[in-house]
């Protein structure tokens, strides 16, 4: 990239694409303050924002005065040996507030109270509790190992999302958290982020022979649990980080050998580990974090006796709990699992991502198939890979075969009742792109990175407008655009309310049938009411007018 003038205070060049007038502007102090590069512009070479300026010292291409700071201590800290963890001090700025001073990079400009209010309303973070730590800007600015960092913009992570922005922080105060934010908004990487720091700075400075876990992430599923592991892994590669994947259907010895040779962290289902636990003498003195992940899921009857029990075999550690979607009794529940608790709101919980543009068409039970046939026939409206989500285990091999017959696709389906081999062949089978269709039942409802997919198709909708959510959530990572095709009839009148009222706040169009359903009752009432209906509701449910409508939006 070509230089141009130098800038007024003598530390950065500004670019040649930039406009002379643009000398007369103020450097741009934060990171948070420079906008997102277009392509073909230069790239800041911290955070990857617009690279306005050129560092005079490296030639880099940087965004901001606290990005410059970054490089600059990156470069001096490179002889320096493993990073210490951030410490939280007061400053004594202008209005008494508190900051995040990262030891390591002590020249790092630090905001006022309120700037770190607004920067929170701008991101859609919402905090309650004490002393909340303040958000970061990007990944070095807390401390972590240089390694882990690395490995962060080798993976592609080249700024935190809003929800890691703020959770690092906190988490790496050792605070509890209960963290409700969208689905697909990076919530994995702002808990393993933390835990990697953790673990190997506590084997880097260990004298003891410990090789006990130091954390345990539990997950409701197989398959997220296998993701969880999978993620960490990529994320503590070179660190002293060892991870031990504990779920059904694998064998017990080996998970067990993989434990006693020295693990930093273990990812399982509640009902495998408390097995593991049971057969076997782990050491869990020194877990000192505990992460609940889908903690609505794991908290409910079935999963929270064992997810207790674990928790109860633990000595006080810092509890981690987050989900797309959480409720007050969470909250209730997570205040007797940990005190002093921060709780976290990021974007839009509790509701489908934006992101994702919901079609749901009134469908008769027997036609539903025949519907879903036309939808994957047509260049127009399938878009694949797609995952399609059904209520039953039959139903979805049922299904998958179908599918085949009719259409010609190949299907692999998942669930519950096939084997640990089956269920990890089907999915890395659709996951490589060898097959474009996966039927599943919940157990890719919640939490599954599914990172190409585009379109579900909920053929049944599932009992619960949380596990909507979820599912809706599988067509979009990271703000991507998606669209979820949902089938609905009488049938399904159990959550009539709520998903009227869900299509109501996105915008999106309701059938005539369920608008006017008497289990609808209550969301519409008067004339008002039901003249915004008319504009909203579309027709019938006659199958082609559907697929007419799909192709209309
Ligand atoms: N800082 C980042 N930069 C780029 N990509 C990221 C970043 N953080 C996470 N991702 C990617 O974003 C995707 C979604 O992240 P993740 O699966 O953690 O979402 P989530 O919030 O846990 O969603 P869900 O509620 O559906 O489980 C993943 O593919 C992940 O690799």
């Amino acid at each position: 990239m070509e230089q141009g003038e130098n800038q007024s205070a003598g530390s950065f060049v500004v670019s040649s694409s930039d406009n002379n007038e643009l000398e007369d502007l103020p450097v741009k102090e934060r990171c948070f303050e420079q906008r997102e590069a277009l392509p073909g512009e230069p790239r800041c070479v911290v955070c990857g924002r617009y690279g306005e300026y050129i560092c005079d010292q490296t030639d880099d291409d940087i965004c901001s005065v606290e990005c410059k700071t970054i490089l600059l201590a990156r470069i001096a800290a490179k002889t320096k040996p493993a990073v210490k963890a951030a410490k939280r001090v007061n400053l004594p700025l202008g209005d008494e507030s508190f900051c995040i001073k990262d030891i390591n990079f002590p020249n790092i400009p630090t905001l006022a109270d309120s700037r770190i209010s607004s920067l929170r309303t701008k991101l859609d973070i919402c905090v309650k509790g004490d002393a909340v730590p303040d958000p970061i800007m990007c990944f070095s600015a807390c401390g972590l190992p240089e390694k882990l960092v690395h490995n962060l913009e080798t993976a592609g992570y080249c700024m935190p999302t809003p929800v890691q922005m703020q959770v690092i922080p906190a988490s790496m105060s050792n605070r509890s958290l209960l963290v409700s934010a969208d689905t697909g908004s990076g919530k994995t990487a702002s808990f393993l982020i933390p835990i990697i720091a953790h673990c190997s700075q506590v084997r880097s400075q260990e004298s003891t022979s410990n090789q006990g876990p130091l954390a345990i992430v539990l997950a409701p599923t197989r398959e997220l649990c296998l993701q969880v592991e999978e993620q960490a892994k990529v994320l503590g590669k070179g660190l002293p980080f060892k991870t031990a994947l504990v779920v059904g259907g694998d064998p017990l010895p080996q998970q067990i050998y993989r434990i006693e040779n020295g693990i930093e962290l273990i990812v399982g289902t509640p009902g495998r580990l408390i097995d593991l636990l049971m057969k076997h003498n782990v050491d869990l003195t020194y877990v000192s974090v505990f992460v609940l992940d889908e903690v609505d899921c794991l908290l409910e009857r079935g999963f929270r006796d064992q997810a207790m029990q674990i928790f109860q075999s633990l000595s006080q550690p810092q509890v981690m709990m987050f989900s797309a979607t959480l409720h007050s009794e969470v909250e209730k529940m997570s205040n007797s699992l940990a005190k002093n608790v921060i709780s976290i709101s990021c974007g839009n919980p509790n509701r489908p991502t934006k992101s994702v543009k919901q079609v749901v068409i009134w469908v008769e039970s027997k036609k539903k198939k025949q519907k879903i046939f036309e939808i994957m026939k047509s260049k127009q409206h399938f878009k694949p890979p797609a995952v399609v989500f059904v209520s039953s285990r039959v139903g979805a091999d049922l299904l998958s075969e179908a599918i085949t017959v009719a259409t010609g696709l190949e299907v692999v389906s998942i669930h519950g009742e096939k084997t640990m081999k089956e269920r990890r062949e089907n999915l890395r089978r659709f996951l490589t792109g060898e097959v474009s269709v996966v039927v599943s039942t919940g157990v890719l409802g919640r939490g599954m990175d599914l990172l190409k997919v585009r379109q579900v198709i909920l053929f049944d909708i599932p009992n619960s407008i949380d596990e909507y959510i979820h599912q809706v959530g599988r067509a979009s990572r990271m703000g991507e655009e998606g669209m979820a095709v949902v089938f609905v009839n009488e049938e399904d009148r159990r959550i009539f309310k709520e998903l009227v009222q869900v299509l109501k706040t996105a915008g999106a169009p309701i059938p005539r049938e369920l608008a006017n359903s008497r289990y609808t009752a209550g969301v519409y009432v008067g004339s008002e009411r039901k003249r915004k209906l008319s504009s909203s509701a579309h027709t019938n449910s006659d199958q082609i007018a559907s697929l007419d409508y799909i192709s209309d939006r």
